[in-house]
């Protein structure tokens, strides 16, 4: 996706993954939106990105992606201050076991909002010129992971970014909708998890086999390859420190005795 002069919205770009996806995406030459709940440190964040990229580049919006009003405000006044809507990064993220309903609002339920509200917003059928969302999944949304509910919200992420990737409905709407699915990587949210302390110890032994910690650049690459390449629609990419490798290839029954598998027929 050729990113100059575009309007992107990135949820929990305060800091972490989130605010390594804006940068690059600024880098690239759009304009960009930080949503998140920590206001101290989004502001911090658009004030370093304004002197770097430009204040007319930047805005941080306060924003509970939770509380539907203020999600919908969000997109909103992103519309409203940069005139329009080509990406949307789905990124704001938790991992608590204890408060296991409140991972499921941040993680999924959030995310499957802010996928109808990118649609709503950037497709074709609605007045938008179509564009791209991407989901910020996890390898816990691949494989077994200690703490079940978070790996839930992960397998959820993936199996909506599919879903909603699927090709009978590109030609309508020209979204695009993709995951990334990082591993282990330097972030806050491996500080201080709300997690039982066997699944923490458990996944501590996961990240010693894994090969250890990724950084956020390593992340932001599977993001530039998800940016890059265009023909990619429903598309889930592992990024580990083993490196990069696409899931779901494999074809489903209805296609399996031919062989075949759905042609990915983009044009946004
Ligand atoms: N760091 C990792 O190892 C790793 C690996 C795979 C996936 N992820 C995912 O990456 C995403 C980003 O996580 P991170 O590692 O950068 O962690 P982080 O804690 O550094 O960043 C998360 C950001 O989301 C914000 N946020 C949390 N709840 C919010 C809410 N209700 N509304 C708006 N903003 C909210 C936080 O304030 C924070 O700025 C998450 O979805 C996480 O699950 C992280
Ligand atoms: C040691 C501290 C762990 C705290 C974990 C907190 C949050 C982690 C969230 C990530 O989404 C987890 C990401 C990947 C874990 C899934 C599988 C491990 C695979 C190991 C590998 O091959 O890299």
């Amino acid at each position: 996706m050729q990113l100059s002069g575009k309007v992107a919205l990135v949820t929990g770009a305060a800091q972490g993954l989130g605010k390594g996806c804006a940068e690059a995406i600024l880098e690239r030459g759009a304009k960009v939106a930080l949503l998140d709940t920590n206001e101290s440190a989004g502001q911090e964040t658009a004030a370093d990105f304004a002197l770097k990229y430009g204040a007319d580049r930047c805005t941080f919006i306060l924003c509970d992606v939770t509380a539907k009003d203020q999600l919908e405000g969000a997109f909103q006044k992103v519309v409203d201050h940069f005139g329009g809507l080509d990406l949307v990064v789905n990124n704001a993220g938790i991992l608590n076991e204890v408060q296991w309903e409140k991972c499921i609002d941040v993680n999924l339920v959030s995310v499957v909002r802010g996928c109808h509200l990118g649609l709503r917003y950037m497709g074709k059928q609605n007045g938008g010129n179509g564009g791209l969302i991407i989901n910020m999944s996890s390898v816990a949304g691949l494989y077994a992971f200690p703490s079940p509910v978070y790996a839930t919200t992960k397998a959820g992420v993936v199996g909506l970014t599919r879903s909603l990737g699927m090709d009978y409905k590109l030609g309508r709407d020209c979204v695009r909708v993709n995951a990334l699915c990082p591993s282990f990587t330097t972030t806050a949210i491996l500080a201080d998890p709300e997690v039982p302390e066997d699944q923490y110890q458990h996944m501590k032994d996961m990240l010693e086999r894994g090969g250890g910690l990724m950084q956020i650049p390593d992340v932001v690459k599977g993001l530039a390859k998800l940016l890059d390449e265009d023909d990619k629609n429903g598309a889930v990419l592992e990024v580990t420190v083993q490196g990069m490798k696409y899931h779901g290839d494999e074809s489903g029954p209805w296609d399996r005795e031919s062989g075949t598998h759905q042609p990915n027929l983009c044009i946004a």
